[in-house]
C-alpha cells in the first residue's frame, strides 16, 4: 500500500540545481541532499522514473556553444546528462535504492538504451528508472523528453524539481515583482509564454492530459509533499 496520491510518476530533475552553490558540474552535497528526498519518496512504493537536465555541464544553446553547429551542441548537451544520470545511480545505490538507467542515445559500454517495456518492468519491480540523453534528438530538452517518456510509460503526473518554487507571472531571477500561481491551464501557460518550462513540453502534456506540478528541489520535503497530493508549487492542469 501507498500512502502518496500517484502510482507512477516522472520527475523531471533539474540538472542546473546539481550545482548547488558551485559555478559548474556536480555539487556532491547537493547531489546528497536531492537523494535523500528521492528515497523518502521510492520507499512510499510509488513507482518512480526521472529524467534529468544537463544544465550544470552543457546547453546546446549557452554562451559556450555560441558559433558551433546547433545540433553538434545538442548532443553535447544529451551527453551531459548522461553524466549526470550515472552520478544520479551512483548515489542513489549507496543510499541501497536499486536504479537503472536508459539511455537515448547508443553507447552500449556505458548505459543500456532506451526500452520502453524493459523500462515498464524495472518500474514493476521496484526500480527507480533513469531516463539519459533527453529525447535522442537535438533542438529538443529534457523538459520534452520528461513530457515523452511520461506520457509513454503512463505517468500520472509530471513533477518538475528546479530551483525556482513555482511558476511565476514573470521570470522571479528578473522580475521580483512577479507573483506566483498555485495552479494555472496548459493554454494559460502557453498563452503567456512562461519560460519556466518550454512550450513542446507544455503542448505535448496538455494533448496527453498528463498534469505537471513545477516546484524547488532546494525546498526540504518539497518532493514528498508534490507526490503526496499537497499544496506544493504549482500545478498544471488541462
Ligand atoms: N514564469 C516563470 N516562472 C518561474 N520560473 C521561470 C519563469 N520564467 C523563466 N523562469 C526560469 O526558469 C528556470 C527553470 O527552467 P530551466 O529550464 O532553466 O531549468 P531546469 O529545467 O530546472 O534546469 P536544466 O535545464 O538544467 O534541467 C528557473 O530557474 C527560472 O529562473
Ligand atoms: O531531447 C533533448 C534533450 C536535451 N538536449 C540538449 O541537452 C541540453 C541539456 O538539456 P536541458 O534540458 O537544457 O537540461 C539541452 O540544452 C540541449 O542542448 C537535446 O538536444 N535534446
Amino acid at each position: 500500500m501507498t500512502a502518496s496520491k500517484y502510482k507512477r510518476v516522472l520527475l523531471k530533475l533539474s540538472g542546473e540545481a546539481l550545482m548547488g552553490d558551485d559555478a559548474f558540474g556536480i555539487n556532491r552535497q547537493t547531489i546528497a541532499r536531492m537523494v535523500e528526498e528521492i528515497v523518502d519518496v521510492a520507499r512510499l512504493g510509488v513507482e518512480l522514473a526521472i529524467v534529468i537536465g544537463g544544465g550544470n555541464i552543457f546547453r546546446g544553446v549557452a554562451p559556450g556553444a555560441q558559433g558551433m553547429d546547433r545540433a553538434t551542441a545538442d548532443y553535447m548537451g544529451m551527453m551531459a546528462t548522461i553524466m549526470n544520470a550515472l552520478a544520479l545511480q551512483d548515489a542513489l545505490k549507496r543510499s541501497s535504492v536499486d536504479a537503472r538507467v536508459q539511455s537515448a542515445l547508443n553507447i552500449d559500454q556505458v548505459v543500456e538504451p532506451y526500452i520502453r517495456p524493459k523500462a515498464l518492468r524495472y518500474l514493476e519491480e521496484g526500480k527507480v528508472v533513469i531516463f539519459a540523453a533527453g529525447t535522442g534528438n537535438p533542438f529538443f530538452t529534457t523538459d520534452t523528453a520528461a513530457a515523452l517518456r511520461g506520457a509513454e510509460i503512463g505517468a500520472e503526473i509530471v513533477l518538475k524539481a528546479t530551483k525556482v518554487d513555482g511558476i511565476y507571472t514573470a521570470d522571479p531571477k528578473k522580475d521580483p515583482t512577479a507573483t506566483r500561481y498555485s495552479r494555472i491551464s496548459f493554454d494559460e501557460a502557453i498563452n503567456r509564454r512562461l519560460e519556466v518550462m518550454d512550450a513542446t513540453a507544455f503542448a505535448l502534456c496538455r494533448d496527453q492530459k498528463l498534469p505537471i506540478k513545477v516546484f524547488s528541489i532546494t525546498k526540504h520535503g518539497a518532493l514528498g509533499r508534490a507526490v503526496m497530493g499537497e499544496d506544493e508549487g504549482t500545478l498544471v492542469h488541462v
